[in-house]
């Protein structure tokens, strides 16, 4: 018998699954054909994440990502899931004004079928994720490392290592729900301020070698397969585990990455900082 079709993964979904300690488990997607095994080996959310740069379309960075790449991809990966929650990066300068960022929105779930968008940045952006929000567009405030500052920072560094940084993100993560923001994504900072943050936290705090005690993980698609071409990226990030190494088969390595995401196997001290 066929079983029924899954409940569409919504906001409110994510928040039950916080409250109730269940872990949520990201991963970025790009085409229709991952979309389908993502949705099926129980990916809770899908990001059509701006690392395309790298991984599609082999850059050294993010920036050269547009509004219209972001939309191709999510055209591509949308109309394919029937559980997982769609999430858009707003590229590069896409959201550098209100205008701007409404537009980039606009189009990422009108034309591109996403129901949240994310956009790096602390408080600087408290006025931008109000501006979407009460119009009706979810935000995911993405803090800690963040990839399109890149040529500012010089390198990718683990962010929020001394006190004065770590309380700083910690009062950016509190300005960002308060202007709005549904969602908030840490990338690269020590295991004990991702713990801080997600316990003050009102919404869903998703990690990126952020630590164990956040409500859930995300991975760049290409990472877990084993296949990032590192040419790009350079050296392997901390965080990056190889799920292919139990089989030949990649439905089964996204499922292996769910379960140990949602058992919480994953992430492990190694991979955290
Ligand atoms: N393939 C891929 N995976 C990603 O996770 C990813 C992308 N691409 N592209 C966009 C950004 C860039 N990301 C990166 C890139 C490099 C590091 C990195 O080298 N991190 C060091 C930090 C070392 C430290 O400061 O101690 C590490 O060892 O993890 C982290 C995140 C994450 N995102
Ligand atoms: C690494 C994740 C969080 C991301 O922003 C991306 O894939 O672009
Ligand atoms: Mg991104």
């Amino acid at each position: 018998m066929e079983s029924a079709a899954p409940k569409p993964v919504q906001i409110a979904e994510l928040r039950r699954m916080r409250e109730a300690g269940e872990k949520i488990a990201c991963l970025t997607c790009y085409d229709a054909s991952f979309a389908l095994v993502e949705d099926r080996a129980g990916v809770d959310v899908v990001l059509i994440g701006d690392s395309m740069g790298m991984v599609i379309h082999g850059g050294n960075t993010t920036t050269p990502v547009s509004v219209a790449d972001i939309v191709y991809h999510s055209k591509c990966v949308a109309p394919f899931l029937k559980r997982a929650f769609l999430i858009a990066d707003l590229p590069f300068l896409s959201y550098a004004t209100l205008e701007r960022a409404l537009d980039a929105s606009q189009r990422a779930m009108q034309e591109g079928g996403a129901k949240m968008v994310k956009l790096e940045g602390g408080r600087e952006q408290t006025s931008i994720v109000e501006y979407l929000a009460v119009r009706g567009v979810p935000v995911c405030a993405h803090l800690g490392l963040r990839p399109q500052f890149v040529h500012k920072m010089g390198a990718m560094k683990v962010q929020g290592r001394d006190e004065a940084a770590a309380e700083e993100m910690l009062q950016d993560a509190r300005m960002l729900v308060d202007a709005g923001a549904d969602m908030l994504l840490l990338e690269c900072v020590p295991s004990e301020l991702g713990k801080r943050i997600t316990q003050e936290s009102r919404v869903p705090v998703i990690g990126i070698g952020a630590g164990h005690d956040v409500d859930g993980q995300i991975l760049v698609l290409h990472d877990i397969l084993n296949i990032s071409p590192m040419v790009t990226i350079g050296r392997k990030p901390r965080f990056v585990k190889n799920y292919m190494t139990g089989g030949a088969d990649i439905e089964a390595a996204i499922r292996a990455y769910v379960q140990e995401v949602k058992s919480g196997a994953y992430p492990a001290p190694e991979h955290c900082f």
